[in-house]
């Protein structure tokens, strides 16, 4: 019997379980749950990303601008170029191979007994030294002469040969620069030479001089062919407050030297100087272009100083070019550049000669104010050291 109520128990549990269970289900109903979203994925955001910064409605707080007295204009600090006066002196000892020829000349020339062949060494020494063979021979004549033993007193040598070589470099040229024109016009100083010669640097350092004698004075950049020229002319106008007129590149450079000398007459300045392209002189086309640049100046006031500018290193190649140039343009002043490069200061005496006009000034190195007026004494001292 007690088995049977175990059974009865169990049974009626087993119902009531089953009873509840269903009835739980039931309450639910019978729809599956909605799939939650995987947690994985990133929904995106409807609202406004926060490092987008949106537009305030509100009115910018505007910040008012602070009133500055506008700075005064700063004068820029021009150079003050070297006096020419004293400029042969300080660069004597520039003069390449200054001293040796006169050394070498005044070691043979104190010699007991002037023989052939001393004098035949003097001769190579001057040659060697450019002055050319023609003057060579005449000055050799001349110290013959004044240091023949004829009894009495030997004269200094030194003496006789400053003196002798004085005048083979022509004391009595007139070596000024005419920078000065005609009534109110201004001087127009026109520059020219082959290649590499040094043209622009001899303008830039020529602008220096004039503002170093107090003159006002334009450039004229008319060597349209290399652009670099133009630039360079400016950089050494800048540094003594003198303006360059410039043109295109590859522009004609006659419209510029004539742009040029019209402003200078037009702002009433004291000199206008005008670089030109470098040229061969057996190019006859750019022989004719620079012919053609001259007389185009020439139209408004005419062009007082033509300035050919020889490197004295290429040595007795300059006097060609000399030549031809003179013949286009009608040379009035020879600038040697380079002087300190060469041990051939003869060339000075040979040029001349050969043109019949005076170096009038020399280069002596490339600092700005190594351009020196020529004078034939100072010159002879530096040879003689
Ligand atoms: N040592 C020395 N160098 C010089 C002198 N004059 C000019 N030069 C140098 O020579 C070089 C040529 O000078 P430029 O003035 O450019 O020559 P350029 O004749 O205008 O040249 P192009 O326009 O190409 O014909 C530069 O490096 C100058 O600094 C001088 O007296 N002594």
């Amino acid at each position: 019997m007690e088995w049977l109520y175990l059974v009865i128990g169990i049974a009626v549990v087993a119902v009531l379980g089953v009873i509840g269970f269903v009835t739980t289900r039931g309450g639910r109903g019978s729809v599956a749950p909605p799939p939650e979203a995987p947690t994985d994925v990133i929904a995106p955001s409807t609202e406004a990303p926060t490092d987008v910064i949106a537009p305030s409605t509100e009115a910018p707080t505007v910040e008012a601008p602070s009133v500055e007295t506008p700075a005064e204009p700063v004068a820029p600090t021009l150079e003050k170029p070297e006096r020419p006066a004293s400029r042969l002196v300080r660069l004597r000892q520039r003069l390449a191979g200054s001293g040796t020829l006169g050394r070498g000349l005044l070691g043979l020339l104190s010699k007991e007994r002037l023989d052939e062949d001393t004098w035949e060494a003097i001769e190579d020494l001057l040659i060697g030294a450019d002055i050319g063979v023609e003057p060579t021979q005449q000055l050799v004549e001349k110290l013959r002469t004044r240091l023949r033993v004829e009894g009495g007193d030997l004269p200094d040598a030194r003496t006789v040969l400053r003196e002798e070589l004085i005048a083979l470099v022509d004391p009595t040229f007139d070596r000024s620069l005419r920078v000065t024109g005609e009534g109110d016009a201004p001087g127009v100083v026109l520059v020219v030479g082959v290649n590499g010669t040094g043209k622009t640097t001899t303008v830039g350092k020529l602008a220096r001089i004039l503002v170093a004698e107090d003159r006002t004075a334009l450039l004229g950049a008319a060597d349209t062919f290399r652009a670099a020229a133009t630039e360079q002319l400016a950089t050494w106008g800048d540094r003594v407050g003198v303006e360059v007129v410039r043109g295109p590149e590859g522009g004609d450079p006659a419209s510029v030297a004539f742009e040029a000398v019209a402003r200078g007459i037009r702002e009433d300045v004291d000199t206008v100087v005008v670089d030109t392209a470098g040229r061969l002189q057996n190019k006859q086309g750019l022989m004719d272009e620079l012919g053609k640049v001259k007389r185009v100046i020439e139209k408004q006031t005419p062009v007082t100083e033509v300035l050919l500018v020889l490197d004295a290193t290429t040595g007795q190649n300059g006097l060609v070019q000399a030549k031809v140039f003179s013949e286009v343009v009608d040379v009035t002043g020879i600038v040697l550049t380079k002087l300190d490069g060469s041990a051939k200061g003869g060339i000075v005496v040979a040029v001349q000669r050969q043109l019949g006009v005076p170096v009038k000034l020399v280069g002596l190195g490339e600092g700005p104010d190594d351009l020196a007026p020529f004078d034939a004494a100072a010159f002879v001292d530096a040879l003689l050291g």
